[in-house]
């Protein structure tokens, strides 16, 4: 698991750690790991250090020497020669490193304007160097996060640098896991500086390949039978839209529940059940319900239906227009941006520009989790670290793909996992799976629910990685 943390949280741990270091150990660790990270850059070659007036600037300027000595040429441009972290600049300097007034001509760029401590928005001479960037497009290498992001709330209020790959200390920040800014990082390394003991739990989680274990509780064993591991209720699809009730159980069947009953009109039930005859038609008792797919006109009365049952519920789709004041059952809303935006009554844009924001507003709005589909999909629940999603490619965003998602979500959730764990794991084996299926080329959503099993598999025995 990654895991990010705030500011707040990241200073402290700092602080708890510095306690126990010599001076300026902390600033000298980030500095060899950054210069470490900075490999890619040849010597001979020219990189231009854009200095700001804080520590981020201090570890650029320390990791110059280090570049200056396996003969790499720094050019410096400070944006305050009077706040400039001295000790740093004279080091830089003593080693070789240039003064300039501006960036021009250079290949090879490091944006050390702002860390941690910065506020969001880039103005005066860092927005100009900012537009340089833009126009010149260097190969960037970011220190610590993009300078002008937001880095709690992860969204890009104003300008800020954009880069190929960013080296961060000791932890994850939100902004570089979370869109929108996590599209301004790149590629993200992670420098360790003995920061870990330190640090409280997280503010954000990120699932990975060794996380195989989240499903343990839901694995059956040999005394399992179909009803011990979880059935499944579906209520999806409609005569508009046939297809979404395949697709949502081509996703449960993926998953690790025990049985499928369907529910819908005679027609579409005797579809589902020619095509997947593992289905049962009708209503029965079940552990989870997924509601919404493809339903139509039909997801209001089928949500109130699923939610007589009285157990968790996965809310897809049209159901989403039709929830309760606040869930009284473990709820896992799937809403992508504009679904999500018409929730809360606001726009896409606003849910784009603020996917944490939102998210998190609207787990504590219904009481639900919500995953909030997108590039970098997130789950949502109070009280608990946000899930961010880093599996998948762009080849996902193709139809029917969230039909996939929801249903094998609903699997996970009869089987046993609680609805966080249920989004996120769906979410990363989802992504996992569409890569297997072709990667680097197109797909369509039943490949991914086919490509699903064997992700499961080799997420369970750990062979991901
Ligand atoms: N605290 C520590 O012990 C460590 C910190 N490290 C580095 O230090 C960074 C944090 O250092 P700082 O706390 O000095 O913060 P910054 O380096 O982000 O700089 C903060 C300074 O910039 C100014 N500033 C922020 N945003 C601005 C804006 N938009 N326009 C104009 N001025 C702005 C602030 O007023 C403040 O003076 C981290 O990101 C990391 O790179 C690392 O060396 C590891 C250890």
């Amino acid at each position: 698991m990654l895991s990010a943390h705030t500011v707040g949280d990241i200073r402290a741990a700092e602080e708890a750690l510095a306690a126990t270091l010599p001076d300026g150990e902390l600033m000298r660790r980030a500095a060899r790991g950054l210069a470490d990270s900075l490999g890619l850059i040849p010597a001979g070659e020219v990189v231009v250090c854009l200095i700001g007036p804080g520590n981020n600037g201090g570890d650029a300027l320390y990791a110059a020497t280090h570049l200056l000595d396996r003969g790499v040429r720094v050019d410096l441009c400070l944006l305050d020669e009077s706040t400039v972290h001295a000790e740093g600049l004279a080091a830089a300097q003593a080693a070789g490193a240039q003064l300039v007034k501006a960036p021009g001509g250079q290949h090879w760029c490091l944006d050390a304007i702002f860390g941690i401590g910065a506020r969001p928005g880039l103005t005066g001479k860092a927005a100009e160097w900012e537009s340089w960037l833009d126009h010149e497009r260097p190969y960037t290498f970011v220190v610590d996060v993009p300078s002008g992001v937001d880095v709690d709330g992860a969204t890009l209020p104003g300008v800020h640098i954009g880069a190929e790959a960013t080296v961060t200390f000791g932890t994850y920040k939100n902004a570089l896991l979370a869109d929108p800014a996590a599209g301004a990082a790149g590629t993200v390394s992670l420098v360790d500086i003995g920061l870990a003991p330190h640090l409280p739990s997280p503010s954000i989680e990120a699932i990975d390949a060794f996380d195989g274990h989240l499903l343990d509780r839901a694995l059956p064993d040999e005394r399992s039978h179909k009803y011990s591991r979880g059935v499944l209720g579906i209520a999806a699809g409609s005569e508009q839209y046939a297809g979404a009730a395949h697709l949502c159980v081509a996703g449960a069947q993926a998953g690790l529940a025990g049985m499928i009953r369907f529910v819908g009109s005679a027609a579409l039930s005797q579809r589902v059940v020619d095509r997947a005859p593992e289905v049962v038609a009708g209503r029965g008792r079940v552990q989870a319900w997924v509601v919404g797919p493809g339903s139509g006109d039909d997801a209001e009365s089928q949500l109130a239906m699923a939610l007589e049952d009285g157990v968790p519920v996965v809310v897809d789709a049209s159901a989403l227009q039709h929830v309760p004041d606040r869930f009284e059952v473990p709820a896992l809303l799937t809403p992508h941006a504009g679904e999500l935006a018409a929730m809360l009554d606001t726009t896409r844009e606003q849910v784009e520009g603020d996917p944490l924001g939102h998210a998190t507003a609207a787990a504590q709005r219904w009481n639900a989790t919500v995953l909030l589909k997108g590039r970098r999909t997130l789950v949502a629940q109070t009280g608990a670290p946000t899930r961010v999603n880093l599996s998948g490619s762009a080849w996902l965003g193709t139809a029917g793909a969230g039909d996939v998602l929801a249903g094998f979500a609903g699997s996970l959730l009869a089987a046993g996992l609680d609805p966080r764990d249920a989004g996120s794991v769906a979410a990363y084996l989802h992504g996992v799976a569409s890569v297997q299926a072709n990667p680097d080329g197109p797909i369509v959503a039943t490949d991914v629910a086919y490509a699903l099993p064997s992700a499961v598999a080799a997420f369970v025995r750990g062979d991901l990685a």
